[in-house]
């Protein structure tokens, strides 16, 4: 039995968020634990509402599960303040968590904030350092490294800045690129460079993609695979999500979970 823990903030619509990381860490027949660190009333055209936990409800959700289920592997997503980044990361020490991957949630779709602005300086400072993968968009990365990133060198250099801050893997993914034709995420393991290339699927439904893709490379990650394979089945996975569209809702769609699992029945297990 292999058991991931997510945590990071629920969205009501069902595509993003904790709801996204459980419904993958299911299809992929990993066991899905949760510490909720914000509820927000969100759907496909918004995010209508933040409302965030204080940050005992979150340590005492992590020390629950610390304290008697264990995990095999972690992910982070929106963590909305510097107080809830600081907690986590000291509970990441407290229960030895290796296997853990940040996805450095900042703004929804919509433009609606996710992160608060000061928290930046303690996810650089407390949570990079404890990573093993972390998996920033474009705007994010951006963010983190202070510097802009159109071209493939750039893409290159926020990877390196990136490590050096501790993180282990750095995942920088293309969905945000100008790239017509592909959607290209970079691998960087401190040493290599990897390039992960798909077909690029015109679609509007691509709400929760992110937060789909480092799910699925969670799940994997407690499975027992390396970063790199794990990575690499979560392309997989997030192209089918994206590419088997399901129309729900007016603005901006969820992926479709199941995809996957209907197109590859028998490779789910590593
Ligand atoms: N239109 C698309 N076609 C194919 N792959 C895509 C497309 N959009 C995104 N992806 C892939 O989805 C994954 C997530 O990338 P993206 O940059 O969209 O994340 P994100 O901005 O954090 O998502 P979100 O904020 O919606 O959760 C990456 O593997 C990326 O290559
Ligand atoms: C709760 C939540 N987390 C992450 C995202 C980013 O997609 C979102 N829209 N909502």
């Amino acid at each position: 039995m292999y058991k991931a823990l997510t945590i990071a903030g629920s969205d009501s619509g069902g595509g993003a968020g904790i709801q996204a990381d459980l419904k993958t860490f299911q299809e992929l027949e990993v066991f899905g634990m949760s510490a909720l660190t914000a509820v927000t009333a969100q759907n496909t055209l918004g995010v209508h509402g933040v409302y965030p936990m204080t940050v005992e409800a979150v340590s005492q959700q992590i020390k629950a599960i610390g304290e008697d289920m264990g995990t095999d592997a972690i992910k982070t997503g929106m963590l909305f303040n510097a107080e809830i980044i600081e907690a986590v990361s000291e509970l990441l020490v407290t229960y030895q968590w290796k296997n853990v991957v940040v996805d450095p949630v900042m703004i929804a779709k919509g433009g609606a904030s996710l992160l608060q602005q000061d928290a930046i300086s303690a996810l650089k400072k407390y949570l990079l350092p404890r990573a093993l993968v972390i998996t920033p968009n474009i705007p994010e990365a951006e963010v983190l490294t202070g510097m802009s990133i159109r071209t493939v060198h750039d893409k290159r250099e926020a990877a390196m800045r990136l490590f050096d801050l501790g993180v282990k893997n750095i995942v920088l993914k293309g969905g945000h690129d100008e790239d017509p034709s592909e959607s290209v995420d970079l691998l960087f393991d401190g040493k290599e460079f990897y390039t992960f290339s798909s077909k690029r699927i015109s679609t509007k439904n691509t709400h929760g993609t992110g937060c789909t893709f480092s799910a699925a490379i969670t799940a994997w990650l407690a499975k027992g695979l390396s970063v790199l394979e794990a990575v690499t089945k979560s392309k997989d996975f997030i192209q089918a999500a994206i590419e088997v569209e399901i129309k729900i809702g007016h603005g901006h769609g969820p992926t479709n979970h199941w995809a996957y699992r209907k197109r590859n029945k028998v490779l789910i297990d590593s």
